[in-house]
């Protein structure tokens, strides 16, 4: 490790100094834990850093409610930080408009939810073509079966996800997060809906395609046996990172 926590020799991918989120809030609505922020606001995170090198896992850990989902929205430009800065593959988010934003985040990350997030009323093909089709990639349907083929779904083409079990259907998920070979991706409780024999098939799938694509990956999860198969553990707690620490050195 060098001095700022990440490997040695590796570049950073993702960096976010000073980080504050602060929302309104209606009134009653304050958190007593937090405080109220003055004139009804509700300040979600504090004062938070990061970097992540390329290549990297980072697990994220915490309480229920310390701002985990929060932190992740802001990496995904989803939402804007109060104040701060997030610099990822060496663009800072701030610096870009909603159609820009949108369009970085679709060539750069990848983002897979606790719920899935299939559109219902497509097929398993149809939900991972949509990045592809967005990226404007004239091999889509060639690209999507091959990352159906990779998560074992290619027998499921043409189901829909209600049609699908849990696992199978945050194996699309992970074929459409994985199709367009993103830089980062963000993972968020990926297994918080599966049973744990089906969660820890989809993670051994998940690690699997992120160490085969290099892919740098920031994971939330309230699995210990999950944060530790990560190279590091940020520790978050009341909208603070309260403590990063190396799980292992990674292989060099
Ligand atoms: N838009 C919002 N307005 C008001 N409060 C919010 C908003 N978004 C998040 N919060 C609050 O901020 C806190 C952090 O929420 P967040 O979802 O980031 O926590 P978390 O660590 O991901 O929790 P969990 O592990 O339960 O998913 C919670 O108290 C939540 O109620």
């Amino acid at each position: 490790m060098d001095g700022d926590g990440l490997p040695n020799g590796r570049t950073t991918l993702v960096e976010a100094q000073d980080l504050w989120l602060t929302v309104p809030t209606r009134a009653g609505a304050v958190n007593p834990r937090r405080g109220d922020a003055g004139q009804g606001a509700l300040t979600i995170l504090h004062d938070v850093g990061l970097r992540v090198a390329e290549g990297e896992a980072l697990g994220i850990v915490g309480p229920s409610g310390s701002g985990k989902t929060s932190l992740l929205m802001l990496l995904a430009g989803l939402e804007r930080p109060t104040r701060g800065t997030i610099r990822i593959a060496g663009t800072t988010l701030g610096a870009l408009d909603e159609d820009a934003l949108a369009r970085f985040r679709r060539q750069t990350m990848g983002i897979v939810f606790q719920s899935f997030q299939l559109i219902p009323t497509m097929t398993a093909l149809e939900n991972v073509l949509v990045p592809l089709e967005l990226a404007g990639r004239p091999d889509g349907a060639a690209a999507a079966r091959a990352a159906l083929d990779a998560v074992g779904l290619g027998h499921r083409l043409d189901h829909l996800p209600g049609e699908l079990s849990g696992g199978e259907q945050q194996r699309v998920a992970l074929a459409r997060a994985f199709v367009t070979r993103p830089r980062l991706l963000l993972a968020d409780e990926p297994t918080g809906n599966l049973d744990s024999r089906t969660g820890a098939a989809v993670m051994d799938l998940m690690f699997s395609l992120q160490r085969q694509y290099g892919t740098t990956l920031v994971l939330i999860t309230h699995d210990p046996a999950l944060a530790a198969r990560c190279d590091r553990r940020l520790r978050v707690d009341d909208g603070r990172v309260l403590a990063d620490h190396p799980v292992r050195e990674p292989a060099s």
